[in-house]
């Protein structure tokens, strides 16, 4: 197993506002190694910001510790010189300078850093992200081409560890698309990418490990696969008038959901459905309404968000 390339352990952090405490991350782990590429999923609110200021030494934790590289422990939120070997876009925000091209953004960044900076890198960017027009100030473009000269000033120095908060605000069809290759290269190239974003099917797409957050505390950490399971990934729903049949041995047990008249019974598998469809056929005829459902994407994130949540700060969530 490789070591950890950052390790986040303990983090926690509040804000005050109008004399209230908010709970922004609490008790927050995270580990990441080289070459993985992991969604940051959770609702207006929950802490995914926070978490990323606290990972780039934007924001000081109240407690927590940070490791890079397996090396010195440091205080979470602290700045330092492994800093350089980030690359940060904070909240689907433009962080490039207006009044600079694209292309003079990108050195400036780069030289931040105090990196080398490649012209043919920069042209590499450019091509897969989209941008022609790389040589008038950052003003004139529309909002995508701005994210994108962002992102290219993000990218410009080859970062260990790229953190892209909402890298999709204001991006079009063919920019989500371009900015999914480009971050499936970068993780071809050993680079590590945390991407948080509110679309689902994004992170689904891109991502095989999901951490969800919630009112600052990780209710999910694993493969994409384990995100999307549950025990009965299908459901049976169904409109009737009369009072619903017996149901069937194998299917005791179950959690049978009424509401009105009607009716949502969880699945193992389609075969269920056929069975379950010749043993009620004469009550089944006379339903108005028969649908056989996969369990949504939506549905398996709202069941991770519902897990175990406390009750720190709830007015501030919107799913
Ligand atoms: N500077 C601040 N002062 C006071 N409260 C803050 C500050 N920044 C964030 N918060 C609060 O901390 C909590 C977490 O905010 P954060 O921005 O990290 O959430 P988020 O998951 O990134 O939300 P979004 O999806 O809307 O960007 C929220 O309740 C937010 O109102």
């Amino acid at each position: 197993m490789k070591p950890p390339l950052l390790e986040l352990t303990q983090a926690s952090k509040h804000y005050q506002r109008d004399g209230t405490q908010v709970q922004a991350l609490q008790d927050f782990d995270l580990s990441l190694t080289q070459g993985e590429l992991v969604g940051l999923l959770g609702p207006n609110g929950s802490g995914k910001s926070t978490l990323v200021k606290v990972l780039t030494g934007l924001c000081g934790a109240d407690q927590g510790q940070l490791r890079w590289r397996a090396g010195a422990v440091l205080k979470a939120g602290q700045a330092g010189p492994h800093l350089r070997e980030f690359g940060v876009l904070l909240e689907g925000r433009s962080g490039a300078y207006e009044r600079l091209t694209p292309l003079e953004n990108a050195r400036y960044f780069c030289g931040l850093r105090e990196a080398r900076f490649d012209t043919g890198h920069f042209q590499h960017l450019a091509r897969a992200l989209g941008l022609r027009d790389v040589h008038s100030p950052v003003r004139q473009l529309s909002t995508g081409n701005k994210l994108r000269a962002a992102l290219i000033a993000t990218l410009i120095h080859r970062p260990a560890l790229v953190l892209l908060d909402e890298p999709t605000l204001g991006l079009d069809l063919e920019g989500v698309e371009q900015l999914q290759a480009l971050a499936q290269s970068c993780q071809e190239a050993g680079q590590t990418l945390l991407i948080s974003s509110h679309d689902l099917h994004l992170i689904e797409r891109l991502c095989p490990r999901i951490v969800c957050i919630s009112q600052g505390h990780k209710r999910f950490d694993g493969p994409r696969e384990a995100f999307t399971q549950v025990p009965h990934p299908y459901r049976l729903r169904l409109r009737h008038s009369q009072p619903q049949p017996e149901l069937p041995p194998w299917l005791t047990g179950r959690e049978w959901q009424i509401e009105g008249n009607e009716l949502s019974l969880p699945l193992l598998n389609p075969e269920e459905a056929t069975r379950l469809m010749a043993l009620w056929a004469d009550w089944l005829g006379r339903s108005t309404e028969l649908q056989l459902l996969r369990i949504s994407l939506r549905e398996h994130y709202l069941q991770h968000l519902q897990t175990s949540r406390v009750a720190t700060d709830p007015s501030q969530e919107h799913p």
